[in-house]
């Protein structure tokens, strides 16, 4: 044992140790990966290790003091707010490179973004903000001849391209004490873009290397942590920096305050076979209809997950998951911070009981059900125990083959509260809702194959009977789809949208945040309320949305799980969709992410070749880029090996064009690594979906459901996106798992008394007023135009 402590000092010894100071940015992960990724510093090191700390871990520098001997290298990254506003804003940042602390003199640091600006504002120059702000731009950097004689950019050209994210600037003229090493120029003049503090080890850039966009990120790296190196030599920093027999205690330790361990322990390999599972496979159409003709004939409950259009990678399979009296429903309530558990339509389980419960009444609890006082956060791990015993290393080829299905809302993600209430019946909605199915009838529509599949041996046998005598070995498509394109005429419809004024004023203010450096991109959304004059079957809604506007993740969800009595009866969340955008899909060991960020409406006037041209200007590139950043540093979190598959492709859907990119990240479960995650930590860690938050992910959503949509979306639910915005799919029990972003969707929380509509799109400086009510209301016609 003593020889493996003494082991790992020694590796300890041949590392250097980089402090990573966090302001809760959204791109952290991709500088952090960054430094990771330089192996070749010196003969002698080969590795770096990284820790990474929020600004506001510690509350004052005289905590961290202690601790930085420790660390070869500082590295202060990027973030929202402004060095002016001092420690409130920039917490420990803002001490950090005060003169107070002469000993950190010695101590190499290397700012980026709002770490450079906070570093030079400290040495006397001025932050300000830039007449014409750059988020997500690509410019030209140039260095001077200062910076061909300093270490920092050894090996550069003297021009290259990188990706710019910032409100404000760095004016060091006349400051003796900072050395300019590069600029760039544009419509605000000659801009600082890196610099050096003299007599200190300490520099910094205003771009961001770390970006998917930046030229030779990795070689500022590498050369910063050289410097270092050498640094620390000279001073006599690395050799003090060992034999504290405490090291690796403390380092684990400090590791560990940013919470990423794995909801469950994920191995190696998986048990096959020794559960038997049901599976039938037939040959049928290729007709992606096939799936809605299927549901004609299921007399059953059912819930769908269809794809009316098929492209490469998206819609190849259709899903119809049967619950059955054997399926376990988990629900969770933030507001009440309780999850309960019970199998679907128990006889035993009433509403007035549940609802007891969740109001915190101590009974005896019937039948299945089982109460949990736990937070979102646990409610994941509840999530994780349920399906640890259940994974099996079978049927791979098949996405799904039993497991979780279901919905999970908006406000389950991370930084946002969850206390909202349904305002028509002042009931406690879910936040969250999964049923564990046992049955499914699985779908290949490139293949036409049909699957019937049951965990447990019990697919309802007159169901398979029917599927094989209308559907089997029918190669075409024998008759249309007999669904009704419009909904009844005699049903009026309310509806209420969000007032143009107040969408106007929230407009505003998102550009003063992004202008104050709050946030680089906010991804605003509104709340449409539409009241049926007589009540509509929400499956007789489904048919003509997904006929209306045919999507790859075409889902229907009707959560009956709790039987209505004479007294009472419960309401029942719908969720119908016809989405466009795959959030998260994974296997065993690689997930991919889809983000689709610009949006172009369809129209006589507008083609493929027309629409890519304005997909391509800096607005939606650079609301795209500043997305494909931030999904990348989501998974970068975890995984650390991320690629970017395809860059901003243009994808032609019913109503719109839309710019997708996709990314990548391969070895979730790899043996060299100490953690192995499932894409159930990988979900945890990036909901809500970056595309419908915008960026830096923490402070935006705080801003937009605090400042923002709380009024704008007063008329529904206190102006909570509920269901809207978080993500619908499965967590297959064979490790796959397939999520979609709940837009261009519409939800009931009463059965289909009245329903939900969300629509909206990212503003950034570049957006106008409007242009971004036009987007608004193009995604919103996707769905409202049923009612119309
Ligand atoms: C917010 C919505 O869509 C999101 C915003 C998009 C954009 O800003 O271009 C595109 C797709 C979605 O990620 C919506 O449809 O309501
Ligand atoms: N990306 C950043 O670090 C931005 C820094 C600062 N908030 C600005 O907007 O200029």
């Amino acid at each position: 044992m003593l020889s493996d402590i003494v082991d790992i000092e020694n590796q300890h010894q041949q590392q250097l140790h980089v402090l990573f100071i966090d302001s809760y940015d959204s791109f952290t992960y991709n500088v952090v990966r960054l430094i990771e990724q330089q192996t070749e510093i010196s003969p002698e090191v080969n590795a770096v290790h990284v820790t990474t700390i929020h600004s506001d871990t510690f509350q004052s520098m005289a905590q961290l003091l202690p601790l930085l001997p420790l660390f070869d290298a500082i590295v202060v990254g990027p973030g929202p707010g402004n060095p002016n506003n001092g420690a409130e804003e920039m917490g420990i940042i803002s001490e950090l490179f005060e003169n107070a602390h002469k000993h950190l003199d010695t101590i190499p640091i290397l700012g980026i973004c709002l770490g450079f600006q906070a570093m030079c504002l400290a040495q006397g120059a001025i932050v300000s903000e830039l007449d014409i702000i750059k988020h997500g731009q690509v410019y030209e950097m140039h260095l001077n001849d200062a910076a061909k004689r300093c270490g920092l950019f050894s090996g550069y050209p003297d021009t290259f391209r990188s990706t710019r994210y910032h409100s404000l600037h760095v004016n060091a003229e006349g400051i003796d004490n900072i050395v300019p090493l590069c600029s760039t120029e544009d419509e605000n003049g000659t801009l600082l873009m890196g610099a050096k503090v003299k007599s200190r080890p300490w520099f910094g850039v205003q771009y961001h290397p770390e970006s998917c966009c930046s030229e030779l990120g990795g070689l500022l790296v590498r050369n910063f942590l050289q410097l270092s190196l050498v640094n620390n030599m000279r001073t006599g920093r690395w050799e003090s920096k060992k034999l504290n027999g405490k090291f690796s205690d403390i380092l684990s330790q400090l590791d560990r305050t940013i919470d990423r361990d794995p909801l469950y322990r994920v191995k190696d390999e998986y048990a096959n076979g020794d559960r038997a599972i049901y599976m039938k496979q037939y040959e049928a159409s290729k007709d992606p209809k096939l799936t809605l003709k299927i549901c004609d004939i299921i007399e059953e409950q059912k819930f769908v997950m269809s794809s009316s259009v098929i492209s490469e990678n998206r819609g190849e399979w259709s899903i119809i998951a049967l619950p059955n009296g054997k399926s376990q429903v988990f629900s969770h309530y933030g507001a009440v911070n309780k999850t309960t558990v019970h199998n679907w339509q128990d006889k035993e389980i009433s509403y007035s009981i549940l609802k007891k419960c969740l109001d915190g009444e101590e009974l005896d609890l019937p039948g299945s059900l089982e109460v949990i006082d736990e937070d979102k956060s646990q409610f994941w791990i509840t999530l994780g125990k349920v399906m640890e015993n259940k994974i099996i290393d079978d049927h791979r080829e098949i996405p799904f083959i039993g497991g979780l299905v279901g919905i999970l809302g908006y406000e389950i993600g991370q930084f946002i509260s969850c206390n909202h209430h349904n305002d028509d019946e002042n009931s406690l909605v879910p936040d969250a809702k999964l049923v564990f199915i046992n049955n499914s009838i699985v779908i290949n529509h490139k293949k036409g194959m049909l699957y019937c599949i049951s965990l447990d041996s019990t697919f309802p046998s007159t169901l398979q009977q029917s599927l094989i005598n209308s559907f089997v070995g029918k190669k075409d498509a024998e008759q249309e789809l007999k669904w009704p394109k419009d909904l009844p005429k005699e049903v009026g419809f309310t509806i209420t949208m969000p007032d143009k004024k107040d969408y106007a004023d929230a407009f505003e203010k998102c550009q003063d945040y992004m202008h104050k450096g709050d946030s680089y991109e906010m991804c605003l959304t509104t709340q449409t309320k539409v009241v049926p004059s007589t009540a509509i079957e929400p499956w007789r809604i489904f048919q003509t949305l997904v006929q209306k506007n045919p999507a790859p993740f075409s889902s229907f969800f009707e959560f009956n799980d709790i039987i209505s009595s004479q007294d009472d009866s419960p309401p029942v969340l719908c969720f119908l969709s016809t989405s466009p955008e795959r959030f998260l899909k994974w296997d065993a060991n690689t997930c991919e992410l889809r983000p689709i960020k610009g949006t172009v409406k369809k129209g006589p006037q507008m083609n493929l070749t027309k629409a890519t041209e304005i997909l391509k200007t800096p607005k939606e590139f650079g609301e795209n880029l500043m997305i494909l950043d931030l999904i990348r540093n989501d998974l970068y979190e975890l995984v650390p090996d991320v690629r970017v598959e395809e860059f901003m492709s243009v994808e032609e859907y019913a109503t719109v064009y839309q710019l997708v990119s996709v990314v990548k990240a391969y070895g979730l479960t790899s043996a060299s690594k100490k953690t192995r995650y499932s894409g159930m930590d990988i979900l945890k860690h990036s909901l809500p979906p970056g595309s419908m938050t915008g960026a830096p992910k923490k402070i935006t959503v705080q801003l937009l459901q605090d400042k923002l949509e709380s009024k704008l979306n007063n008329h529904v639910n206190g102006g909570a996106r509920g269901i809207y915005s978080g993500v619908t799919g499965y967590w297959s029990v064979n490790s796959s798992g397939d999520w979609s972003v709940n837009i261009r969707c519409m939800y009931s929380y009463n059965g289909g008394t009245s329903w939900q509509l969300g629509a909206g799109g990212a503003i950034t400086v570049l957006s106008t007023l409007d242009g971004e009510l036009e987007e608004m209301y193009t995604k919103l016609e996707s769905n409202l135009q049923v009612f119309m």
